[in-house]
């Protein structure tokens, strides 16, 4: 979106268009929302495949294993949804090797993980800070790391009107809030957010996101923060012990749906609308969460049992190969850090897993070589 994304200079338009320019209003922070009827069935629907996520987090004995995956998989989704064409396999490799072909898709990327990293940790950690308008600015300033955010306020809420679509706010999609009043609506959202207001947590996430849209409290990067606002508050309230409820598939897979239903709570008061779909993604989202976690389960347990078996395993071999699924791609001098070993048993446990088809070599180089577990990254990236 950024690319569509502007920021109004009054001098640039004519009075006509300062004129015609009328920024939306807000919807409130507490919409008056009843979830009965068909509502009540998204809902439940919703939560029971909340529960099967949960369960399904729980099946494996680590688990950084699904972490690595889902977070990348969410950061690189998120990320392409503004465009970003930073792949799994691009992030991963650059993170073994240090070294990559597009260094600003793949920092994009980087900063999100890392922007979520902090602020589970923050949310963890009693001395830091809440979930809050100052923690968001915190990951904002995380995500906006770099070349392509410096001139995107990284960390501040913005002090200028922008807008969605459009060459300018005239004939923009969406115009929202003038920048005076972010302020104060984040604070509004942030207390009923933390109220003991008695909707079902799930729908009140879901409220959350799009007032947090709606407000559009940055220059860049909402939807992505706004996308992890929901993760975060679903760990938070206890739904998941894992941040393992990741949104931006099942909004990518209806991305049309996701942008007029965010409008038509401002323009039409659709609550009901809106929640009815977020309600849906959400269960789209964990059963597919569901469904990967089993298959990296699967995956996993399979490659193991032909390790063991083979005549020339070695414990090397076993314990790389259980390093792999938060380590998909690796270098033989990677291999001996993560293990702490010497050189020869590492080559040694690479060259196994090699010939059992678990890492492929990526480079066709003699030197300097590069593994993937391949299957690993194709289930991430087809499910
Ligand atoms: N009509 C709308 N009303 C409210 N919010 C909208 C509307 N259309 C899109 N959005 C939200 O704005 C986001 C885009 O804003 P912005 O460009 O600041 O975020 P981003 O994270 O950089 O991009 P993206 O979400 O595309 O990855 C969309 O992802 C969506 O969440």
């Amino acid at each position: 979106m950024t690319r569509e994304t502007g920021t109004y200079r009054a001098s640039t338009y004519h009075d006509e268009t300062v004129k015609a320019f009328v920024p939306h209003p807000l919807p409130p922070a507490n919409p008056p929302l009843t979830v009965e009827g068909d509502l009540a069935e998204r809902h439940a629907a919703a939560a029971e495949a909340i529960s099967r996520l949960r369960v399904a987090g729980a099946m494996v004995p680590d688990p950084g294993w699904f972490l690595y995956g889902f977070v990348r998989k969410e950061a690189v989704l998120s990320s392409q949804i503004e465009g970003t064409q930073a792949t799994l396999r691009d992030v991963a490799t650059f993170e073994a090797t240090s070294s990559t072909d597009r260094p600003d898709d793949v920092e994009e990327v980087c900063n999100y993980v890392d922007g979520l990293r902090h602020a589970r940790s923050a949310i963890i950690d009693p001395a830091g800070l809440p979930l809050s308008t100052r923690l968001l600015c915190d990951v904002h300033r995380i995500l906006m790391r770099g070349v392509r955010g410096a001139d995107k306020l990284p960390g501040e809420i913005r002090r200028s009107q922008n807008w969605i679509g459009g060459s300018r706010p005239g004939n923009a999609r969406f115009v929202p809030p003038p920048h005076e009043e972010v302020a104060p609506a984040l604070a509004a959202l942030e207390k009923w957010v933390h109220s003991d207001d008695p909707l079902p947590p799930l729908v009140k996430a879901g409220l959350a996101h799009v007032q947090f849209e709606t407000i559009h409290p940055f220059l860049d990067g909402n939807g992505r923060i706004g996308r992890m606002l929901v993760t975060l508050l679903v760990e938070h309230w206890g739904l998941l012990d894992q941040p393992l409820l990741y949104l931006s598939v099942a909004f990518k897979r209806r991305q049309q749906a996701y942008y007029t239903h965010l409008a038509a709570v401002r323009t039409e008061g659709d609550w009901e609308g809106w929640t009815a779909f977020f309600l849906d993604c959400v269960a789209d989202a964990a059963n597919d969460g569901v469904r990967i976690a089993q298959a990296i389960h699967e995956l996993t347990h399979r490659d193991r049992e032909r390790v063991v078996r083979h005549d020339r395993a070695t414990i090397a071999a076993v314990q790389l190969l259980d390093r792999l699924p938060s380590t998909p791609v690796l270098t033989v001098p990677k291999a001996r850090e993560l293990l702490g070993i010497t050189a020869p048993p590492a080559r040694k446990a690479v060259d196994l897993l090699e010939q059992l088809g678990v890492l492929r070599e990526t480079t066709g180089k003699q030197r300097d070589r590069v593994y993937a577990y391949h299957a690993y990254l194709e289930l991430l990236t087809e499910s």
